[in-house]
């Protein structure tokens, strides 16, 4: 099948010189949940935003619903909803007139009835003849929705839906995203969120310094993801590791006092009774002993060294 999204070696260089984007490739499947996930200033805004028209690319192609997003526009476009970070809306304008609008700005027929029911799923029904300026915060996040989906569009983006919302909106969105894609709505959105990505996403692509470092199917990547090291506080510190010891997946501190065992959770054995039994034979006692699960920072520096590796 046709990607629905096509981004073919797309750079982008801002006028202060900074490349943010370094030649991404990238096939969005029709109909998935895509979740781009990376740390701060990796690129994930810049690249949805030039794939919606907001940002224009340095050099390289995208194709949207199989219309190319400089050649045709305004076709493109209209596939396209995108949710914004943030509300850049007519404040005082109403939840109704301002969706209302928004569907015209893109020649659609008007159609009360579809808006009526993009409204109930937000539960901003009743907010309707609300003037923006007057919502709270989180209902301000429901019209931005709204908004987007106010054309009918196949491909919705949404920019770090959750940051920052309580848990009622969050799981609202949640519920809204899976009921769009039974409606064959394709869904890409950006996260810092490992949690996220791993409730929602079918696929998740993992940007870093502008490159795409990784896309994979989420089964895999959590896969790769659960791992756990168990940090040992050793007696005396050691020059170096046991040679016996050295098939392990074990690291010595630069000072010699720790010990880190790495292990895979979904594994079916851990190896931490053979490790404690292996330490104990060789005369390495330890003081303390503690876990812990991989942060996110940890995993994208093992997900970019590991895609390095496999690039060389
Ligand atoms: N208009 C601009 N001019 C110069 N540099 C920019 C501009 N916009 C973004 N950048 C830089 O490009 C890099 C990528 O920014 P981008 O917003 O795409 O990252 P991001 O992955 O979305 O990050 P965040 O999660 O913080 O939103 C950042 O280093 C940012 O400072």
């Amino acid at each position: 099948m046709q990607p629905v999204v096509s981004v073919q070696n797309l750079t982008k260089t801002y006028a202060s010189g900074f490349r943010a984007l370094k030649g991404i490739d990238l096939d969005i499947r029709r109909g998935e949940i895509f979740a781009l996930l990376g740390p701060n200033g990796a690129g994930k805004t810049t690249l949805i935003s030039i794939i919606c028209g907001i940002v224009n690319a340095t050099s390289g192609t995208v194709l949207a619903d199989g219309h190319d997003i400089v050649r045709e526009f305004r076709a493109a476009r209209s596939k396209i909803g995108l949710v914004p970070q943030e509300l850049s809306t007519d404040a005082f304008e109403s939840v109704w007139a301002t969706v209302r609008f928004s569907r015209g700005l893109f020649g659609k027929a008007p159609d009360d009835a579809y808006l009526e029911q993009v409204l109930r799923d937000l539960s901003l029904w009743d907010k309707r003849d609300s003037k923006i300026l007057a919502l709270s915060g989180g209902m301000k996040r429901r019209v931005l929705i709204a908004k987007a989906l106010s054309h009918e569009p196949t491909i919705l983006f949404l920019d770090e839906p959750t940051a920052g919302v309580d848990v009622e909106l969050r799981h609202d969105m949640w519920q809204m995203v899976h009921r769009l894609r039974e409606r064959g709505v394709t869904i890409i959105l950006t996260t810092h969120y490992i949690e996220e990505a791993e409730e929602m996403a079918d696929r998740i692509g993992v940007i870093n310094k502008g490159e795409l470092v990784l896309v994979e199917d989420k089964a895999e990547l959590m896969r790769k993801l659960g791992k756990k090291q168990l940090v040992l506080t050793l007696q005396e510190p050691l020059g170096s590791l046991p040679v016996a010891l050295r098939g392990l997946p074990l690291e010595l501190s630069p000072d010699g006092t720790a010990l880190t065992y790495t292990y895979d959770v979904q594994g079916e054995r851990t190896g931490i009774a053979t490790l404690l039994r292996q330490l104990a034979d060789h005369g390495v006692d330890f003081k303390d002993l503690h876990s812990s699960e991989s942060s996110l920072e940890e995993i994208f520096v093992s997900l970019v060294r590991t895609a390095r590796e496999e690039a060389a």
